[in-house]
This record gives C-alpha cells, sequence and structure tokens, in this order.
C-alpha cells in the first residue's frame, strides 16, 4: 500500500544542515494501523508530511498503491491527495466556518453539487457522533470534538489512508481513548490503512498492528507490534516500553519498606518485567520451591496487548546468598530482571 525507499529529508536552516530523515524504508501494507514512535526530533512528523508530500523528500520514492508520488505533476498531486487524509494534533480546523463547513470543505474544493455535499456531510458527522453540533463553530467545541471534526474532514474524499500526526498529544487520556477507539472501528469499517505518528507508546499499544521505532532520522527498529514489546532490540524501543511499566516504587512504599526492614540489608527489591506465555506460570512458587527463599509481591500490574499479557511485578527477596541464583534463574525463563533497591 504505501513503500517507502531510501528517504532522505535535509532541511537547510540558517546555512545549516539538518538531516531530519536518513536513509528510511518501510512497507505498509493495506488495513494496517502503522505506528511510528520515537522521541521528540526523532523525524517522525517529517517522515507522516513527506507521505503526503506537504514536504518534498530531498532524496528517496514514496509509492502510495502503486503511484510514486515524488514523481506527480501539481495536478495529479492533488487528486492523489484526495486517496490521502491527514489529522493533526491541534485540529487546523477553520475557525471562521461552522462544524459542518469545515467538513463540507474538502468536498467543496473537489467541485462536488451542493446536494452532494450536503447529503456526504451529514453522513460523515453521523459517523464521528457529531450530527448534533453540525452549526456549531470550532471554538464551541472540546478538543475531542475538534479532532472528530478532523477526522471527519479527513475522511470527506474516501480516502484509502489517514496519516495521523500526534492526533492525540492535546486530548486528555480519556477523551485519547475514545479518539482512538473510532479510528480503530474506521479501519475496520472502511479498511482504510491508518499511519499513527506519536510519542506515546500507550496510543501505539491500543491500536497498532505494526510499530516502526525512530531515532535521529533513521528506523532503528520496525515490524509487528507484539514481537516488539516481546522483544525489543533497540535501547529506543526498551525505554519505550519501560514507560508503560511501573519503574518506581511509590514513595509511600518506599518508607514503609525502609522502616520495616532496616538492618536487613542483604533483602533485595526486584522488578520483574514479564510478556506472554510466561505469566500463565507458577514462577513464584517454583522460585520459593527451587531455592528456599521467601517472596513477598509489593506491587503487580498486568495488562493486555492484542490478547498477549504483560507487566510488571515488584518482589521482596529474601534468601540471603541465594538471590543471585534466583535472578539468573528468572532470566533464563526469559523474564527482564532489575534490582531496584536493597531493602
Ligand atoms: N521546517 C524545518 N526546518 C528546519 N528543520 C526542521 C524543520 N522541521 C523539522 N526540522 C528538524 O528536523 C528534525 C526532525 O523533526 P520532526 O518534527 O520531524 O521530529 P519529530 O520526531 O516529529 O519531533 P516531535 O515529536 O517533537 O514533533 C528536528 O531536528 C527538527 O528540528
Amino acid at each position: 500500500m504505501i513503500r517507502i525507499k531510501s528517504l532522505t529529508k535535509i532541511y537547510h536552516s540558517n546555512g545549516i544542515d539538518i538531516k531530519a530523515l536518513d536513509n528510511v524504508n518501510l512497507n505498509i501494507e493495506k488495513g494496517d494501523i502503522f505506528g511510528i514512535i520515537g522521541p521528540s526530533g526523532a523525524g517522525k512528523s517529517t517522515l507522516i508530511r513527506c507521505i503526503n508530500m506537504l514536504e518534498k523528500p530531498t532524496y528517496g520514492s514514496i509509492e502510495i498503491d502503486g503511484v510514486e508520488m515524488t514523481k506527480l505533476s501539481p495536478a495529479e498531486l492533488k487528486e492523489m491527495r484526495k486517496k490521502v487524509g491527514i489529522i493533526f494534533q491541534h485540529f487546523n480546523l477553520l475557525s471562521s466556518r461552522t462544524v459542518k463547513g469545515n467538513v463540507a470543505f474538502p468536498l467543496e474544493i473537489a467541485g462536488l453539487d451542493k446536494k452532494t455535499i450536503d447529503n456526504r456531510v451529514k453522513e460523515l458527522l453521523a459517523l464521528v457522533g457529531l450530527s448534533n453540533k453540525a452549526n456549531s463553530y470550532p471554538s464551541q467545541l472540546s478538543g475531542g470534538q475538534k479532532q472528530r471534526v478532523g477526522i471527519a474532514r479527513a475522511l470527506a474524499n474516501n480516502p484509502k489512508v489517514l496519516l495521523c500526526d500526534e492526533a492525540t498529544s492535546a486530548l486528555d487520556p480519556e477523551t485519547t481513548l475514545s479518539i482512538l477507539n473510532l479510528l480503530k472501528d474506521i479501519n475496520r469499517e472502511f479498511g482504510i490503512t491508518i499511519v499513527v505518528v506519536t510519542h506515546e507508546m500507550n496510543v501505539v499499544k491500543q491500536i497498532c498492528n505494526k510499530v516502526a521505532v525512530m531515532e535521529k532520522g533513521r528506523i532503528v527498529e520496525q515490524g509487528l507490534l507484539v514481537e516488539i514489546f516481546a522483544n525489543p532490540k533497540s535501547k529506543i524501543a526498551q525505554n519505550f516500553l519501560r514507560s508503560l511499566t511501573f519503574s518506581e516504587l511509590p514513595e509511600e512504599l518506599k518508607d514503609k519498606i525502609r522502616n520495616l526492614h532496616r538492618g536487613h540489608l542483604e533483602w533485595k527489591i526486584v522488578k520483574i518485567n514479564f510478556f506472554g506465555e510466561v505469566t500463565a506460570e507458577p514462577i513464584l512458587t517454583s522460585v520459593i520451591k527451587k531455592f528456599d527463599v521467601d517472596i513477598n509481591v509489593l506491587y503487580g500490574n498486568i495488562d493486555h496487548i492484542q490478547g498477549i499479557p504483560y507487566g510488571t511485578l515488584i518482589v521482596e527477596l529474601r534468601g540471603n546468598n541465594k538471590i543471585e541464583g534466583v535472578l539468573r534463574y528468572l532470566q533464563e525463563l526469559g523474564l527482564e530482571v532489575e534490582v531496584i533497591g536493597n531493602v
């Protein structure tokens, strides 16, 4: 559906060259919800803006549905852009137009007649749940409602691809979830391929089936989301995954433990991250039996990604000189283990 080859983008700014994209190669298949994740400045927005040629690549090729985007004339590009909708972090709505007027805008540009436009706008507003706001102005809407208008407008010309540039970054978590669910429904119902640029792993986790991790203009890792979750290879992907799991004990709990166990420096607090099948196994029981140590669970958190469990356990291990053996055993089982403190 989208084939990106050797894509490089160099900005020239104040006499300095900035390589925002450095030889990016990416294949996005029809029906994918493809996440592009990375820290600030990684090149995510530049990449998504190159896909619909809002930004002109310096080198490389972008093919959408068999059409080479970099070689189109302005008229051909205008036509092709109907197939590629885009939504933005700050919605980019026309403040002087009503909701209805905003959604109608791309249809007016496409030269459709008034009746066709009215019918399509009604259909789109029903789809995004805003039929009752047709005559409101953007300033009268919440952030989530504004993004729903953005989505309706982006879908107006029946695109095959929807690009989302940090589309939920300005929204609270609950509204984010409702927008992500809407995107998921649109993907399922209309088979639209969705590309999601975000710096939030949580967004990727909610809707994407595939993900590419970017750093300094390059893709450092890409593949099925479940595979990257199960076995993140790059440091940057590992850090993103950590952002989903519990990294620190709450201060209150730390204090409580310090007071309870003062003097027993050999006891360890260990964080165990797990993913997949291994969670179903009675790991802690087997550790207790095998090593004759005491385990006190301080914190536990399990979530699911596409039906696969993952999570974090924070345990207190008491067993003096046996603890090193326990840590090795857990690592051999494929668990990520980290000593986060001595009691
Ligand atoms: N128009 C521009 N002119 C010059 N440099 C730019 C321009 N746009 C982006 N850059 C630079 O290109 C690099 C990539 O920027 P980009 O916005 O694509 O990253 P990003 O991953 O989307 O970051 P963020 O999450 O902060 O939006 C950065 O170093 C940025 O400063």
